[in-house]
């Protein structure tokens, strides 16, 4: 329990932060719709019996006053209609933006340097985090939390109410409620735990395998997997059943308690107020009153089983997700670098995940403002881990790093199952046509592009198909000429183009680039031509340095792979 509630509090304190306020309006108004129902329901039949007696005879019909009573009936219906609707309003809106706020937070975390990296090592993981997760937490709150503190309340409201008609049977009832009724709740929460979390994995590995079965089915075919993965589909799919089956029957056997809670306090308040009323104690309309009001009593609770059966998913979201609520420092993994610079690093190391040696050791190099660098060196050696360090995507072990902010276009030319001119928009949404249209011409596609038939309204298929290996490549790279920051970096920019097209391409980048730094990590001579400045990588350092006009410069070149 005290487990439970510490992995809750972070989640908690996130909620009162950022929309407490709201979340305590909420949860007021779904207790006044509550001690309305009961109120109404006692009330309403207090009058019934009461009005019935009172029309017994003529004297007692002249004197019954029927007014304040209906008024007070409809002042209660109204009042707890309201009240419903603006409980439904108020929370279902404030938990939706606490929901916001929580991926914004989520987002953030894995957009430092490596987490993001990380996490698309397992983007299944990843989406799960932010759709099952993140919902899974709004029934902390909704389910949870609301209606355990209105339980509490219409119990402690049911006590003073029976307390009139009787005081110690009003404090048993207060009491049984509270006991049975929270007790079989916290009884349920705890049983459907395991099940709740089992039926999350089997749910999750249920999608993940389904996933992969569609998307991958041509390589399983290939390597005769597809049998094997439609058993691990069919396993998933049976522990979800049997976790279902276990979440049913807790269900189940929690109604059952309810009822059953619910029936013996009906029963016992039937005997006790048959009996004061023989005594003289009570009249009969107050009788009916104590049963009608006894029989709302365990409504409330029953309103918890739901965040009982589901208290395993939220518990387990709440796990995953807290340990990324912790406010993401505003200082990101690059600082910007002196007003003559583009980027300085100094004694930089790293490393990727699962390397024994850093990729790059002890490495200095910074690039002046405008100026062009080529990055050569055997594949291997880092020269797209060098790129990735000065886009922010990893982070250096050791050293120093300070760049301006900088676009990217990497050896994967990342492109969306969207339209043209949406992939493109990825780089500026307010980006018109005509812009669209300048920089693929800059990159060289877009007589291509206006061949198709919807031009740049032309849908791509999974991952940019539809085009070729070529045309994707310059895509992408237009998509980077929409990009205006003060640095690019390019890893193989025409890598895949023939040479006539490779070379039209670069004349253009090097124009549209104009007095932007560019750093181009190549193997291709023709990438590094155009360069001001080639450096060698090997061994993680730089083994040379050549300025254009420099007979070390040509070396360089001609040691990089011709046209
Ligand atoms: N995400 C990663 N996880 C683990 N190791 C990685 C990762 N990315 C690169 N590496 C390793 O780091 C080293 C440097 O890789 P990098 O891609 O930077 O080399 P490169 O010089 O750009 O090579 P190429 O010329 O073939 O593109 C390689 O040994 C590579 O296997």
């Amino acid at each position: 329990m005290r487990r439970s509630l510490s992995i809750l509090l972070p989640v908690i304190r996130l909620f009162s932060v950022e929309r407490g306020a709201s979340l305590g309006l909420g949860a007021g108004l779904s207790a006044l719709a509550t001690l309305a129902g009961t109120a109404l329901l006692g009330l309403s039949g207090w009058f019934i019996t009461a009005s019935a007696f009172a029309g017994l005879t003529v004297t007692s019909a002249m004197v019954f006053d029927v007014f304040a009573p209906s008024a007070g009936i409809r002042l209660l219906a109204i009042g707890r209609t309201a009240a419903r609707y603006g409980e439904r309003i108020v929370t279902h809106d404030a938990t939706l933006k606490v929901l916001a706020a929580l991926r914004e937070r989520l987002f953030r975390g894995w957009a430092q340097p490596a987490a993001a990296a990380a996490m698309m090592r397992r983007p299944a993981k990843l989406l799960f985090r932010l759709t099952n997760d993140v919902d899974a937490l709004d029934s902390l709150y909704l389910r949870v939390l609301v209606p355990a503190g209105v339980a509490v309340l219409a119990a402690f409201a049911v006590m003073i109410a029976l307390c009139f008609i009787d005081p110690l049977f009003g404090g048993l009832a207060g009491l049984w409620l509270v006991a049975i009724c929270l007790g079989l709740s916290l009884a349920a929460g705890q049983f459907a735990l395991k099940p709740g979390r089992r039926r999350v994995h089997a749910m999750e590995a249920l999608r993940a395998r389904s996933i992969d079965l569609v998307a991958g089915q041509t390589d399983l075919a290939m390597v005769g997997r597809l049998q094997a993965q439609r058993v691990a589909i069919a396993v998933a799919d049976q522990r979800l059943a049997q976790a279902d089956d276990a979440l049913n029957r807790i269900d189940t056997a929690v109604a059952a308690g309810f009822s059953l809670a619910s029936t013996l306090l009906l029963t016992a308040t039937l005997l006790t107020v048959a009996l004061l009323a023989k005594q003289g104690t009570i009249g009969t309309p107050a009788a009916a009153f104590a049963l009608l009001v006894a029989f709302a009593a365990t409504e409330p609770f029953a309103a918890m089983r739901r965040g009982a059966l589901e208290l395993g998913r939220t518990l387990l979201a709440a796990k995953r997700i807290a340990p990324r609520l912790a406010p993401v420092s505003a200082a990101p993994g690059i600082i910007g670098p002196d007003a003559e610079h583009a980027f300085q690093m100094a004694g930089v190391v790293v490393g990727h995940q699962g390397t024994a040696l850093p990729v790059l050791r002890d490495l200095s190099l910074s690039l002046a403002v405008g100026e062009r660098l080529a990055i050569v060196g055997p594949s291997g050696v880092g020269k797209s881990t060098l790129l990735a360090l000065l886009a922010g995507e990893i982070a250096a072990t050791n050293g120093t790093v300070a760049s301006l902010p900088a676009a990217t276009l990497t050896q994967r030319s990342e492109l969306f199952q969207d339209t043209v001119r949406d992939n493109l928009r990825l780089a500026d949404p307010h980006a018109d046509d005509s812009r669209l249209r300048r920089a693929l011409a800059t990159a060289g596609l877009l007589e291509d592009i206006e061949a198709l038939p919807r031009g740049l309204s032309s849908r791509l298929g999974e991952g940019g198909s539809g085009l070729s290996g070529g045309q994707s490549r310059r895509l992408a790279l237009a998509r980077l000429l929409l990009r205006d920051t003060p640095l690019w970096l390019l890893d193989e920019p025409t890598e895949g183009l023939d040479a006539g097209t490779a070379r039209a391409v670069l004349v253009r980048l090097v124009s549209a680039a104009a007095a932007r730094s560019l750093v181009i990590a190549t193997h291709i001579r023709r990438e590094a031509d155009i360069a001001d400045r080639i450096v060698l990588l090997d061994g993680g350092r730089i083994a040379a340095t050549a300025l254009r006009g420099t007979p070390e410069f040509d070396m360089l070149l001609d040691r990089l792979r011709p046209d």
